[in-house]
């Protein structure tokens, strides 16, 4: 449904130029959620503006349905836009018209007539659950609620693509929750192909079925968010993945710390465990083999597409000897293991 061959991007500045996307190709089967994570900078909102050519492209190709958009005409190209909703991270609404208005603009500029646009609103309203707001003006709704209208206004001429530029940053987390909840549910009901940026892991894991991480305007790994999350390839990937995990260690145990080991102290050690690691039962194990007891400071223990994987801190109590058997024990199970300092 969305396919970029080769699609290089290359801003020119007076005496530089930035290459923001450099020979990136992918492809979004219909119905399919894809997520495309990266850093700031990495050339994420180049990427789906590209998609439907808000940028043109320096040089590569963009089909979206069957359709090659740059080998358009302006008319065509317009029209090619009305099946390709998009949503952004500031909802861009219109501030004098209301919530009603604002759906219905898409389809007074497609000479709907007003009976049918009046329905065809309020069906919209009711699927975004905003019946009660028809009337509101956008200053007086909620960040959730303006990102519901943004979704109802692009939904309006029946998209087939729906493109999401970083549509959840600027809510709360609950909120997020409610918005990718609808986005998954509008996926679902409508069969449509969604490709979203985002910088939070969070979100892929939320609604995404693959995810590519784009770096430097290169996408450096893409696969099922299943597959990622077990067998991450790149550090970047692996880092997205820990950082939407939170296991921070108490500042009781920071202020005792220290460096170096006395003899009396014990190691305090952080566990990642991926999806090819061995089950979080390991810990017990690991104190049968090695009589060792393994306090669990925080953890945070996660599932993805039928994968576990997660953050342990523990403090492990034995004999020098066996407390280094333990975690080359966990390495050998591909947990990987850092000391942290000794307590
Ligand atoms: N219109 C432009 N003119 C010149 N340089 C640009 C333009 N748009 C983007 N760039 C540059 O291209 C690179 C990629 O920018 P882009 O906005 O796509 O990144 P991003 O991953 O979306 O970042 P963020 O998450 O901070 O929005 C950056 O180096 C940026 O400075």
């Amino acid at each position: 449904m969305i396919e970029l061959k080769n699609v290089t991007k290359t801003f020119k500045k007076k005496n530089s130029q930035v290459t923001a996307l450099s020979n990136v190709s992918l492809v979004v089967p219909q119905g399919r959620i894809l997520g495309v994570i990266g850093a700031s900078g990495a050339g994420k909102s180049t990427l789906i503006r590209c998609v439907n050519l808000l940028e043109k492209p320096t040089s590569g190709q963009v089909i979206v349905n069957g359709q090659n958009l740059t080998n358009l005409s302006a008319s065509e190209l317009a029209k090619a836009r009305r099946h390709i909703g998009m949503i952004f991270q500031h909802f861009n609404l219109l501030s004098s018209r209301t919530v009603f208005e604002n759906i219905a603009f898409p389809l007074e500029l497609d000479n709907t007539p007003k009976a049918a646009i009046k329905d065809r609103v309020n069906e919209l309203l009711k699927l975004v659950g905003l019946e009660e707001k028809a009337n509101e003006y956008p200053a007086n709704l909620s960040g959730g609620q303006k990102q519901r209208v943004a979704i109802a206004r692009t939904l309006a001429n029946n998209p087939k693509v729906l493109l999401c530029d970083e549509a959840t940053s600027a809510l709360d987390p609950a909120t997020t929750r409610s918005i990718l909840a609808l986005l998954k549910d509008i996926n679902q009901r409508f069969n449509i192909t969604i490709l979203l940026i985002t910088h939070e892991m969070n979100v892929v894991k939320a609604i995404c079925n693959e995810v590519a991480v784009i770096s430097d305007g290169r996408l450096i790994e893409r696969g099922s968010v299943s597959d990622v999350f077990s067998y991450p390839d790149t550090v970047l990937a692996k880092q997205f993945i820990t950082s939407s995990l939170h296991a921070a260690l108490p500042v009781e145990y920071e202020e005792r710390l220290t460096a170096e080991p006395s003899g009396k102290n014990h190691p305090v050690v952080k566990l990642e465990f991926s999806g090819r690691s061995a089950e979080a039962t390991i810990l017990s194990e690991a104190s049968r083999l090695f009589e060792v007891d393994n306090n669990i400071i925080s953890a945070q223990m996660d599932y993805t597409g039928g994968v576990k994987y997660g953050i342990m801190l523990i403090e492990v109590s034995g004999t020098p000897g066996n407390t280094k058997n333990s975690l080359a024990y966990y390495s050998s199970k591909h947990i990987d293991v850092e000391v942290l300092g000794y307590v």
